[in-house]
């Protein structure tokens, strides 16, 4: 009798292998995390690793004529013909990763097609066991990020780069700033409710938003660059330094205030 692992089977739906690849990324990088002798940046560096590795082996046994773009991976280019690109993120907040203790980091999986952008999406938070989908399949209830009841909205930013804005748009809704890591972690706490807003300005690239976006658009939220413009995907220059997510009647106090902390 065999005493192999069973073969991992692929879904032929691309939410449902978004959110298998993201949970299985995930629960690799908590074992890797608890098992590990390495800490520092070490740690981080064997995480980014191996959930990348593993992210290709089973996107290109899953979907093999579709192309990859990921944060751990050499863009071959490829993916500018390609109708179809994974946009992966294999270990979204590295930092909060490395220091042990913190919850807030995320793996990303996104799909993108040619001429419909975004299709499909799902976001791991490993530490917390939960993996958030772009079709809206309910999460069951669970501890979440923040503590839930705020007296006031919140607005999330980077714990080490927060966006000059941040004060503005938070007096603007009468809230206040909150650090966090990880860009997935952020539009998690607003999809969950915790948070009302997340910003960022200065800096990020293609898969630090793909797939934070992909789960949050479908749950009615506002995603945008600061400007209120599109945020548009696999494109030549995958640089995307900013972005807004909050709860749709919040996005023209949101976006005015960014306009008005510019002047
Ligand atoms: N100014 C900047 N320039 C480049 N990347 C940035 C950035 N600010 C944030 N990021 C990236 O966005 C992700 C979330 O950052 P933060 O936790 O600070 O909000 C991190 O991804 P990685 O952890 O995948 O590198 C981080 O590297
Ligand atoms: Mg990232």
């Amino acid at each position: 009798m065999s005493t192999s692992a069973p073969e991992w089977t692929a879904p032929s739906s691309d939410v449902e292998l978004a959110s298998e690849l993201a949970t299985a990324a995930g629960e690799l990088l908590v074992e890797l995390r608890a098992g590990s002798p390495l800490s520092g940046r070490e740690l981080g560096d064997a995480g980014d690793t191996a959930a990348n590795d593993l992210l290709l082996a089973r996107l290109a046994e899953a979907r093999p004529d579709d192309a990859v773009l990921s944060e751990e991976s050499v863009d071959d280019r490829t993916r500018l013909t390609a109708d179809r690109v994974w946009i992966i993120d294999p270990l979204d907040g590295t930092r909060e990763f490395r220091e042990r203790g913190h919850d807030d980091w995320a793996v990303h999986v996104a799909l993108w097609e040619r001429g419909a952008g975004l299709t499909a999406g799902a976001v791991a938070l490993p530490a917390l066991g939960i993996t958030y989908r772009s079709d809206g399949v309910p999460v069951p209830a669970t501890t979440g990020l923040l503590p839930v009841t705020g007296e006031r909205p919140r607005v999330v930013v980077s714990a080490s780069r927060p966006p000059a804005v941040a004060d503005t748009v938070a007096a603007a809704i009468d809230g206040e700033v909150i650090d966090l890591g990880s860009a997935g972690a952020k539009a998690m706490a607003v999809v969950r409710g915790e948070a009302a807003a997340y910003v960022h300005a200065g800096g990020q690239y293609e898969w630090d938003s793909a797939a934070p976006v992909a789960v949050a658009a479908a749950q009615g939220l506002w995603c945008t660059r600061i400007d209120g413009a599109p945020l548009a995907y696999n494109r030549p220059d995958v640089y995307l330094p900013d972005l807004v997510i909050c709860r749709a009647e919040l996005a023209e106090t949101v976006l005015a205030a960014i306009r008005g902390a510019d002047r």
